[in-house]
């Protein structure tokens, strides 16, 4: 039988099978199978040469019963419909696991960034927000960074807002420069929740940081923090990739170096001759194997050829639901997406909280936050998987869904 690859309908059943578990009777599944909003929008862009190009935006809200939703806009040209729900439908269940008074929203616009000038990709950015404006807002719906998007262009989405609604609402988004009200500690939050992640996964499963050869699928945002951070605690780095291939030292690769060196989009790999492919990366002989890039990485056809203890999952959706079960019982500790990459969203919700309040905050006191809740996240999805004798992904599902699950019933909605 063909392994289901769709993002979507892979996400409707883990939740059905938590909702199932958690004892919730069939209308509850029907509420939360898909997003109770979508907007697909056309955004007409005029570009350097004079031209128009029309761009295909969405944006998804998964379910608004806890609070308003939250989440990511990713440019990436395999943007799809069904992608964004169902990345709607997992930023619920991080909130529900991080435990933040949001529900799951995400957006996305099918475009290249690489290929366009950074004007195209201001007004093209300034035209989602235009397109979106009726359904976003500070109490309804907040967006942030994912792939490819960065704090520039949420400065311009925030300015686009600010101008439609003749007042300025720094609390619109997430993920903006410190100067306009961004949070100290967002850029790292991702790779540092990652991290915290590695290290309980590692108490768990007997692993010294130090010294542990680690694998990073993807050298972006969650990618080259988190390389940079195993690298300071005294892992070694074998593996990186980008977009273009990957590198491997079975010595350790120097990081710094590669920091240095990298793009704007993550791209380093594209210096180097001596590159191997991102499938060859995944592979590679290693005691931690983080994949950070894009979905479906991890699949049927190479689960089996995973050699990693534990699998942390900084980037959304890269491993199927078939390799779910192959690496479970081949014993490997796979901590998922919806809870390893949920550091993001959480210091997203702490700049909220400072734009709403006008005070801010420090990093050592952001980071302090952080930790908490990753820390007492990881040990609930962990206890609950133990509990329960299920793997961490529908442990963590489990976990996720209860809060919504219950905002939803006490608003009468089901
Ligand atoms: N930025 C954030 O705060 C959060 C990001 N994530 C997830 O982490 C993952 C990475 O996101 P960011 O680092 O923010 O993005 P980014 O745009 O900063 O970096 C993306 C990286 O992935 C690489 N990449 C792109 N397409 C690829 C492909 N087909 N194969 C291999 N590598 C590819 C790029 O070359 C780049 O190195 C995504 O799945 C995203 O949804 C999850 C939670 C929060
Ligand atoms: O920071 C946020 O609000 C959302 C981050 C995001 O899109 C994600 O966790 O996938």
């Amino acid at each position: 039988m063909e392994e289901n690859l769709n993002l979507f309908t892979s996400t409707q059943e883990v939740i059905k099978e938590a909702l199932t578990k958690l004892g919730y009777e069939n209308d509850l599944f029907e509420l939360l199978k898909e997003p109770l909003r979508m907007l697909t929008v056309r955004i007409p862009v005029r570009m350097d040469d004079g031209t128009i190009r029309v761009f295909t935006g969405y944006r998804a809200q998964h379910n608004d019963a806890v609070g308003p939703t939250k989440g990511g806009v990713r440019f990436h040209p395999e943007v799809d419909e069904e992608e964004v729900k169902a990345l709607s439908m997992w930023m619920s269940l991080k909130c529900g696991i991080v435990d933040l008074p949001y529900g799951g929203g995400k957006g996305g616009i099918i475009c290249d960034p690489r290929t366009m000038s950074m004007s195209e990709i201001e007004r093209l950015s300034r035209g989602y927000v235009r397109a979106i404006s009726q359904i976003v807002g500070p109490t309804k719906d907040i967006p942030a960074p994912d792939v490819y998007t960065n704090s520039q262009i949420m400065a311009w989405m925030m300015d686009e807002y600010s101008r439609l609604r003749e007042y300025d609402s720094p609390g619109f988004i997430t993920g903006k420069p410190i100067a306009l009200g961004g949070s100290q500690g967002r850029e790292k939050a991702t790779a540092q929740g990652v991290t915290i992640c590695i290290e309980e996964a590692a108490k768990k499963k007997g692993i010294d940081i130090k010294g542990a050869r680690v694998v990073i699928q993807g050298f972006g945002n969650a990618g080259s923090f988190l390389a940079k951070f195993m690298n300071d605690a005294g892992a070694k780095v074998v593996g990186i990739s980008d977009a273009y291939g990957g590198l491997h030292d079975p010595n350790g690769l120097d990081i710094d170096y590669l920091l240095d060196r990298r793009d704007s989009f993550g791209t380093v790999t594209t210096l180097f001759e001596n590159t191997i492919s991102n499938h060859e990366l995944l592979e590679i002989n290693c005691d931690i194997l983080v994949p950070a890039a894009v979905s479906n990485q991890i699949t049927a056809d190479n689960a089996n050829n995973i050699k990693a203890s534990i699998v942390v999952e900084a980037a959304n959706g890269p491993t199927t639901l078939e390799a779910t079960k192959i690496l479970t019982d081949r014993g490997i500790l796979l901590v998922p997406d919806v809870l390893a990459s949920a550091g993001g969203v959480t210091v997203s919700y702490f700049e909220w909280v400072q734009n709403n309040q006008g005070y801010y905050w420090t990093e050592e006191e952001v980071n302090e936050k952080l930790r908490k809740k990753i820390v007492d996240s990881f040990n609930n999805v962990y206890q609950t998987a133990e509990n329960r004798r299920i793997n961490m992904r529908l442990a963590a599902y489990m976990v996720g869904a209860r809060k919504m699950a219950e905002a939803s019933r006490y608003r009468g909605w089901v």
